[in-house]
């Protein structure tokens, strides 16, 4: 396997256009951005790039637009965030590809700082349309991929550009790889994983290649609600995907000759609505109402967690347990954390976590420092942790 060309390898980027990919699809609320550590872990190698006098071009996606051009799914909101943290102007322009993009492009001086609105609003990006990758390289001189957490996507911004222009991995990128392959490439076990979130479709199948590689497996969020319902539980109006029961049947299966015990919530707390401090109850997971709504897991569960936690010497999570955004449904994910965060203290654990919202639970618990590692990364964490190859990643490897 070839090794990555890293920026040490770009040359000058002086006056340079650096089509650099990043990740920011960040949580956000009310347009302002929550949780900022993936713009933070990125910005020290947006500052190097112009401080060598590179035309920093950013380019992302931010949530799932599918090729519409939607309001709630803008980068403009991101950019005073991502301001404050390079401590400089950045420059936004109103589409990734075209005039808009060409004329701020143009603009830019040696050092200056332009992201480009959300390459999801085309639908060539989630193709890797040709046409549409190479309308992207017409904007740069050279391709950054700083996106780790984004490279088990082969989307034009992550993977095609690299085929189209001179591409570096930037030093994140290095940094999620190093120390995920540091971690967790000769785990201590029994190892443990925690899976949970709202992305059920996307991660429900590379659990079944999981259980082979893991010891434990906890499922909570909305994937544990596809799973109770693939068990004939009631699960009212909860986030739940119902035409993968079979799918979480056939893990359950592969689980049971992989010898990993899966530990799913035995109770749950159940509001009528999404909200924060909606009315609530705590019910057995037989017992959840036709118009309720699985919020987070109930304290039974959290037991049963933590106890795993306690019998395991190696953790990867990703997925919060409940909908942690909404007090008091953060009450499962801040008490796992903050578990896992003292066995760490006390040596008892290597931790390692990672995804958008899942570093934005932990820092709400105040656990993400004691943890171990934390990554940017969530789905691609995962796969990389099956064995799957990242296209974005592969496609940074030095050729010849
Ligand atoms: N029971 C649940 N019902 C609805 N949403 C949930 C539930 N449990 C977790 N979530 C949501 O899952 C989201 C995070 O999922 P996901 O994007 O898969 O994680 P990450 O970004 O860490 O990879 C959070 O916004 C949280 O509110
Ligand atoms: O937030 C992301 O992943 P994550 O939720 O698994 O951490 C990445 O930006 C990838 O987004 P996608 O899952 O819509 O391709």
């Amino acid at each position: 396997m070839s090794a990555f060309r890293t920026l040490d390898d770009a040359g000058s980027l002086r006056g340079k256009r650096v089509l650099m990919r990043v990740d920011l699809n960040v949580p956000m609320e009310g347009g302002r951005v929550t949780d900022a550590t993936r713009i933070a872990r990125v910005a020290p190698t947006i500052r190097e790039v112009a401080e060598q006098g590179g035309r920093v071009v950013l380019l992302a996606h931010f949530g799932r637009p599918k090729g519409k051009r939607e309001a709630k799914d803008s980068l403009e909101p991101v950019v005073p965030a991502l301001s404050e943290a390079l401590g400089r102007p950045v420059a936004f322009a109103a589409d990734c590809v075209g005039a808009d993009a060409e004329r701020a492009v143009a603009a830019l001086a040696d050092g200056d700082v332009l992201l480009l609105e959300n390459t999801r609003y085309h639908a060539g990006e989630e193709k890797n349309d040709p046409a549409f990758a190479d309308a992207l390289a017409a904007n740069g001189d050279v391709y950054v991929n700083e996106a780790f957490s984004a490279a088990h996507r082969a989307h034009a911004s992550t993977e095609g550009l690299a085929h189209r222009l001179p591409a570096f991995a930037g030093r994140e990128m290095q940094a999620e790889l190093d120390a995920l392959t540091k971690g967790l490439e000769a785990p201590s076990r029994p190892v443990i994983a925690i899976v949970g979130g709202a992305k059920v479709s996307s991660k429900i199948d590379l659990l079944e290649n999981l259980v082979a590689k893991v010891d434990i497996l906890v499922i909570g969020g909305g994937m544990a609600n596809t799973f109770l319902h693939a068990e004939g539980k009631p699960v009212g109006k909860s986030l739940c995907e119902r035409d993968l029961a079979e799918t979480a049947t056939r893990i359950r299966a592969a689980a049971e000759k992989a010898g990993c015990r899966i530990l799913l919530p035995v109770d749950a707390v159940v509001a009528s609505e999404f909200k924060a401090q909606a009315p609530h109850e705590t019910v057995s997971v037989d017992a959840v109402p036709e118009g309720g709504m699985i919020l987070d897991a109930g304290p039974q569960s959290v037991a049963a967690i933590e106890a795993a936690i306690d019998e395991a010497k190696t953790l990867v999570w990703n997925g919060p347990l409940g909908a942690f955004e909404l007090a008091p449904f953060d009450a499962a994910t801040v008490a796992a954390a903050r578990h896992a965060a003292a066995r760490t203290r006390a040596g008892a654990l290597v931790s390692v976590a990672g995804g958008g919202d899942t570093v934005a639970a932990l820092n709400h618990a105040g656990a993400a420092t004691d943890f171990t590692y934390v990554s940017t990364a969530g789905g691609a964490f995962l796969e990389w942790l099956e064995g799957k190859a990242l296209p974005g990643v592969e496609a940074l490897r030095a050729k010849g």
